[in-house]
């Protein structure tokens, strides 16, 4: 079977029975109920991807920089060079730019990825020379990538995120590299959301006012013209997100950077793999309307590592129903964002880990404090009323074998390693 489709075919649902350890862990963990917000959810939904509750840890995690070039460049959308792109790769190889520094901040691999750079780069440790063609053509006057040059660069990233796995990696994060992208990212956003070229083109990496306006006609003008060359659009705006949901390769060659293509295939190559994918900006939000589009499935297995300053990367995340992790107004790119993101992630997942349980430290349960405090939180007051006011504390501690096992459970993190306690929760929930 062809790659992409045989990606799609392998990408499963979240693993319910997981899901369900984990938030019966949560539950018994030696906190309120709730009070981790969001990072619950997260370590519950790691759960799923994993299959397995606690999940593993996301390290060592890999940031793939997917670098490209634009021919759209030539409708002066950016004032960079665009030998910049290039220069950056450099640059990346080199661990002097940003990704770098917060690469090591973290502990992430850094592999470059030359799907599309214009010219001819020296072979170097850290590159992997990939290159689909020396850049996209301009996207007003033409399809941006034949329809063969969007499939083999969405082949470049699922062959990426499968070698990263085979390597050991459990976390992949995306980067991405090339002068004009934000302009082809308008294009794919609005285009996948149907939402208004004005709502979703931004200022780039710092642009003026003229160039902006400039910059939202030239989006307007490339879709008005890839309308005409998509079969069953009707021409109307109103049918893009229609036809983007049914063609979704289509549309990506139409309007879309060979960076985008990879990055849409390196989130189905890692959700194949279940493995999560922490997605960077609005280059990764729009390469991932892509990989949703083919396989509805992996938006499950992506985390938004961050909400970027660009307009278009937060229709592109509502569309997809994501929230982002941390928002610090950072319009780069490269990963910096998902590598930002990373310690939550891994926070979310050694809670699940490391924490001990009320029954395992000898703290009293919570329904007896929810009676006692009748918390601010409407769902605690449900709890302690469904369970009534005798507690699963006072059932506890009266039952020696639970508590017991709880604590050589909660010891057994440590001496067993990760997987052990979590195997026993699936199989039988405690709380049972
Ligand atoms: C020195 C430099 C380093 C960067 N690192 C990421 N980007 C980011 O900016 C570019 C997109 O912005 P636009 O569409 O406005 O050209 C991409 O290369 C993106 O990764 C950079 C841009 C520059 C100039
Ligand atoms: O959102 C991003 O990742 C971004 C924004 C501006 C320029 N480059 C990237």
């Amino acid at each position: 079977m062809e790659l992409i489709a045989e990606t799609v075919a392998a990408i499963r649902p979240l693993d319910e029975a997981a899901m369900r350890a984990a938030r019966e862990r949560h539950d018994r963990l030696t906190k309120p109920r709730g009070s981790l917000g969001e990072l619950e959810e997260l370590g519950i939904r790691l759960a799923g991807v994993a299959g397995v509750c606690p999940p593993p840890l996301p390290a060592p995690a890999a940031v793939a920089v997917f670098a490209a070039d634009h021919g759209v460049h030539a409708q002066g959308v950016t004032p960079w060079p665009q030998e910049v792109t290039g220069q950056m790769v450099h640059n990346f190889l080199a661990g002097g730019a940003v990704v770098n520094a917060f690469a090591r901040q973290v502990g992430a691999e850094v592999t470059v990825v030359d799907v599309g750079v214009n010219g001819d780069l020296p072979e170097a440790p850290g590159l992997l020379a990939r290159k689909v063609a020396n850049g996209t053509a301009d996207m007003t006057r033409g399809p941006a990538m034949t329809a063969e040059q969007a499939r083999r660069a969405v082949e470049v990233g699922i062959e990426a995120a499968r070698d990263l796995v085979a390597a050991g990696h459990r976390c992949l994060l995306t980067g991405d590299m090339g002068i004009a992208n934000t302009t082809a990212s308008a294009a794919l956003i609005a285009a996948f959301t149907g939402r208004a070229p004005d709502d979703v083109t931004g200022y780039g990496t710092g642009i003026d006012d003229a160039t902006h306006a400039r910059k939202v006609e030239v989006v307007r003008a490339a879709l008005t013209r890839a309308r005409t060359e998509l079969p069953g659009h009707d021409g109307t705006a109103g049918a893009d997100a229609r036809v983007a949901s049914a063609a979704p390769l289509a549309v990506l060659a139409q309007v879309g950077g060979l960076e985008h293509a990879a990055i849409a295939g390196f989130v189905l190559g890692a959700a194949a793999h279940r493995v999560p994918v922490v997605l960077d900006g609005v280059i990764a939000g729009a390469a991932a309307l892509v990989a949703v589009a083919l396989a509805p499935g992996a938006r499950d297995f992506c985390l938004a590592g961050h909400h970027s300053a660009e307009p278009g990367h937060a229709a592109a995340l509502a569309s997809m129903g994501l929230r982002p992790l941390v928002d610090l107004r950072l319009r780069l790119g490269e990963g910096t964002g998902a590598l930002l993101a990373l310690p939550l992630i891994a926070g979310a997942v050694r809670v699940l880990h490391e924490v001990a349980t009320f029954d395992s430290a000898g703290v009293a349960d919570k329904d007896a404090a929810d009676v006692a405090a009748a918390g601010p939180a409407g769902g605690a007051r449900e709890d302690s009323a469904a369970a009534g006011p005798a507690g699963g504390a006072q059932e506890d501690s009266a039952a020696p074998d639970r508590a017991g096992r709880g604590r050589e459970a909660s010891a057994g993190v440590a001496a067993a390693g990760p997987a052990g306690e979590a195997e026993n929760d699936a199989a039988a929930p405690d709380g049972a």
